[in-house]
């Protein structure tokens, strides 16, 4: 069964909102894990609206399951997962002003650089997972950099589940097929939420990772609305 890394991106945006410390990032994520969670993903972008450089550093000291560390290896994020050693690094391709990620790497055009990043960290005993779309070539590209896993960028399966299920997942089964064949390990993330993971998750029976923010902490939201209003309304209650 594929394990659940909970991204906590959205905490901190909610978070820095107000400039202080609500909700606590840091709570969050040994609350999450108290529920569950099998691991901690966080996307410290350059700008740092959400996650700050320093909420990984203060992660690692706590998270006591799996930190995955995504973004961009830019010099200044290369730097802080060499000071941080999560467990695991994963490589996207973001533009600095992208509102979030959009492509997975081309495996091929970068194959040098990312062959380079890829053994920098795996000197340091650190997975390394690329960031990938569910398209054959970019897995064999991965395969040629000699890196741990890929993820699979799901964004593209989420905007036409509901359209067509079978054919929204038909290319990430390819594209899953061969990492196995590869020998390449399978995460899967972006979208992904409670409507559409389980039928991902049950064609993609070599998934060993989804890493999960936007759609959980939204739903997270949802269902515990009720609860706190009516919290509320019985302190205003004489
Ligand atoms: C790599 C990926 O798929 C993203 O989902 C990302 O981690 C989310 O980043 P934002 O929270 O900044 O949109
Ligand atoms: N790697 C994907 C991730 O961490 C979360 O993406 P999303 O659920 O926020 O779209």
């Amino acid at each position: 069964m594929a394990i659940l890394s909970v991204n906590i991106n959205k905490i901190a945006t909610l978070r820095n909102s107000r400039g202080g410390n609500v909700p606590d990032l840091l709570k969050v994520a040994v609350d999450l894990e108290s529920f569950g969670a099998q691991g901690i993903t966080i996307h410290p972008r350059p700008d740092e609206r959400h996650i700050k450089y320093q909420d990984a550093r203060d992660l690692k000291r706590i998270v006591t399951t799996e930190l995955n560390i995504e973004g961009n290896p830019i010099d200044s994020f290369i730097k802080l997962v060499d000071e941080v050693k999560p467990a695991q690094v994963t490589l996207v391709p973001d533009a600095p002003d992208a509102i979030t990620s959009n492509a997975g790497w081309d495996t091929i055009k970068h194959r040098d650089f990312l062959t380079e990043i890829v053994s920098h960290f795996r000197n340091q005993g650190i997975r390394t997972s690329i960031f990938v779309d569910s398209v054959i070539e970019m897995v064999e590209g991965a395969k040629e950099t000699g890196v741990d896993r890929i993820e699979l960028y799901t964004e593209d399966y989420a905007s036409h589940y509901n359209k067509d299920k079978e054919a929204a997942i038909a290319p990430y089964i390819k594209a899953a097929k061969k990492a196995t064949e590869l020998g390449i390990g399978i995460n899967a993330g972006h979208d992904l939420s409670l409507e559409n993971l389980k039928f991902f998750a049950q064609q993609l029976p070599d998934l060993l990772e989804v890493s999960i923010g936007h759609a959980l902490i939204s739903e997270s939201l949802y269902l515990g609305l009720e609860n706190v209003v009516n919290m509320y309304k019985a302190r205003l209650s004489s």
